[in-house]
């Protein structure tokens, strides 16, 4: 039998909110669009659990969708359900299947590589990934899997039929976040989204399925569409979209939102200004969510963390109002905290862009192919560095850019080579964490644009951003870099003391045409 496994409630009747009763939930989450059930009694003896099982099957037959019993494959027989879910220590599918009838639909619960390897061999219908969060429904025998590991699993699934859903912690809030970050690099995306507690414990069931549905339908439509379409850049597609977001910036002023480090705080800030945008500086827990609602961009970047709390929220409110979030890991690989701190950040919100130079990178990459000390790369680079930047945006599903005497920037299909600059940014500090200053700006700018009424057609719901930040992250690189060039060649600039304050002038005088001219971008 073919099961649509988008929205799969598993029960529990436990988390019922006072005064609802188990069925009147059941049918309102059937209503609200859930589109099949597992029954889950982890506390009934057998003729309870028979009993709730017989009389979900009435309702679930109602909406002709399928029931499917956890565990219990004496259940699954008495009752006739369409199939049954297994977990790692339960009965083994080989003889699962020697029990069941043919056509029975076998599910299993993974979250390691060996786990789905297994569930290959035996050829099972669906594997359930989880937890992907961390949840209080079920006590967790394994650490989390994360949004970030859940791609590998599903790849792992390419060229069978296994269908796929993640489970763990999932609500209305992070879906959106669980499917576009979970899919693999080969592409595989999530069949569906598997939840507990955010339709049972709900009051209103068919609101809360309701909400889910609504997200699961404009996501996966706009992926299956998006993925068939590729969009071709060419270079002056690329300089004319950053001019116009350039203007865009000086006139419309978007607030960015910048949690960064000491050391960079003041200078970031005013390069901000200097760009014609508004900057705040604001790392408070507390204030995130009402930031969250003025239009602009945020930046993230860790080369001091003293708010995890803060980043975190940040991101997530960021991610709700379909704002950029440009994530600068600075020094990543320089301690186990940083790198700790760095995918518990990933996994926590989409990241719209992640900017960092190539130690960062190949730290975030776990390559061993640059190294770095510190905050700062050591070496020359990747062998390959177009190959490596698209791969790293592919996997982290956001835009990518890779600095140094070079700067790189991928979307993951389309590498944009940028050769601006000059070797005076790296005799001042923080002229990384500039760049993200002003690629978080053009983001924002991006942002902006693209909520402009009638600018961005297609399903809104289904997005974590709006607007193009392929172009944005250009054109933060590119102003930089422009104004570098202008900044090192003034007869006023003697090192490195004048030329910080010289590299702000030029970012505050830089003209449109002066980047047109300048800009030596090449689309690989
Ligand atoms: N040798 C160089 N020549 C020209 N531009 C450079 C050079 N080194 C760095 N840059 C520029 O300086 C900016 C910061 O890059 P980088 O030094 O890699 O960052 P970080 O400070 O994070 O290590 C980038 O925009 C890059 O283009
Ligand atoms: C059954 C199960 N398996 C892994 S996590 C989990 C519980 C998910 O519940 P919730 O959706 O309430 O977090």
């Amino acid at each position: 039998m073919t099961i649509d496994f988008s929205l799969y409630l598993v029960t529990g009747r436990e988390l019922l909110p006072p005064g609802k009763e188990y069925l009147q939930s059941l049918e309102e989450a059937l209503q609200g669009g859930v589109t099949v059930v597992q029954i889950r009694e982890k506390r009934s003896d057998t003729l309870e659990f028979l009993e709730i099982a017989r009389e979900s099957k009435i309702l679930c037959a109602k909406y002709k969708v399928p029931l499917i019993i956890n565990d219990r494959i004496d259940i699954a027989l008495a009752i006739q359900a369409d199939g049954v879910h297994l977990g790692q220590t339960d009965m083994p599918v080989h003889v699962a299947k020697t029990l069941l009838p043919v056509g029975t639909v076998i599910g299993v619960s993974c979250n390691d590589p060996d786990h789905v390897k297994k569930a290959i061999e035996d050829e099972v219908d669906y594997i359930g990934i989880g937890a992907v969060w961390s949840t209080t429904t079920k006590k967790l025998d394994s650490p989390v899997v994360g949004v970030r590991g859940v791609g590998s699993l599903l790849q792992a699934l390419d060229g069978t039929n296994i269908k796929a859903v993640a489970i763990g912690g999932l609500n209305s809030t992070n879906a959106l976040r669980t499917l576009h970050g979970s899919v693999s690099i080969s592409g595989h995306r999530l069949d569906g989204i598997a939840v507990v507690s955010d339709i049972v414990a709900s009051s209103a069931p068919r609101s809360a399925a309701q909400k889910l549905r609504n997200i699961l339908d404009a996501w996966i439509h706009h992926f299956d569409v998006q993925s068939r379409v590729t969009q071709v850049y060419d270079v002056g597609t690329i300089k004319n979209g950053v001019v116009e977001l350039m203007r865009l910036i000086r006139d419309k002023s978007p607030l960015i939102h910048q949690i960064t480090n000491v050391v960079v705080t003041n200078q970031s800030a005013n390069a901000t200004l200097a760009l014609g945008a508004s900057p705040i500086m604001a790392t408070a827990s507390e204030e995130m969510h009402d930031l969250s609602r003025i239009p602009g961009g945020l930046l993230i970047n860790f080369g001091t963390i003293t708010n995890k709390g803060g980043m975190i929220s940040a991101g997530q409110y960021a991610n709700e109002a379909q704002k950029p979030v440009v994530f600068d890991p600075v020094g990543v690989g320089a301690t186990q905290f940083r790198k700790t701190t760095a995918s518990e950040l990933l996994n926590a919100w989409q990241a719209s862009v992640i900017k960092g130079n190539a130690g960062e990178m190949a730290s975030l990459a776990n390559s061993n192919e640059v190294q770095a000390k510190g905050v700062d790369s050591v070496g020359s680079g990747f062998a390959d560095p177009a190959s490596f930047i698209r791969e790293i945006a592919k996997k982290e599903r956001c835009v990518a850019v890779m600095t140094g005497p070079t700067d790189w920037v991928s979307d993951g299909v389309t590498v944009v080579k940028l050769e601006n600059g000059n070797k005076m940014l790296g005799d001042i500090t923080g002229s990384g964490c500039l760049v993200g200053t002003c690629v978080a700006t053009f983001c924002a700018g991006a942002s902006l644009m693209a909520a402009a009424p009638g600018t961005s057609p297609g399903p809104e719901l289904a997005k974590l951003v709006r607007g193009n930040m392929l172009i944005g992250a250009v054109g933060g690189v590119l102003a930089l870099t422009v104004a570098a060039e202008c900044a090192a060649e003034r007869s006023d600039v003697h090192g490195s003391g004048t030329f910080l304050p010289a590299l702000i002038d030029e970012l505050y005088n830089l003209k449109p045409e002066t980047l047109l001219s300048r800009a030596k971008v090449q689309v690989l």
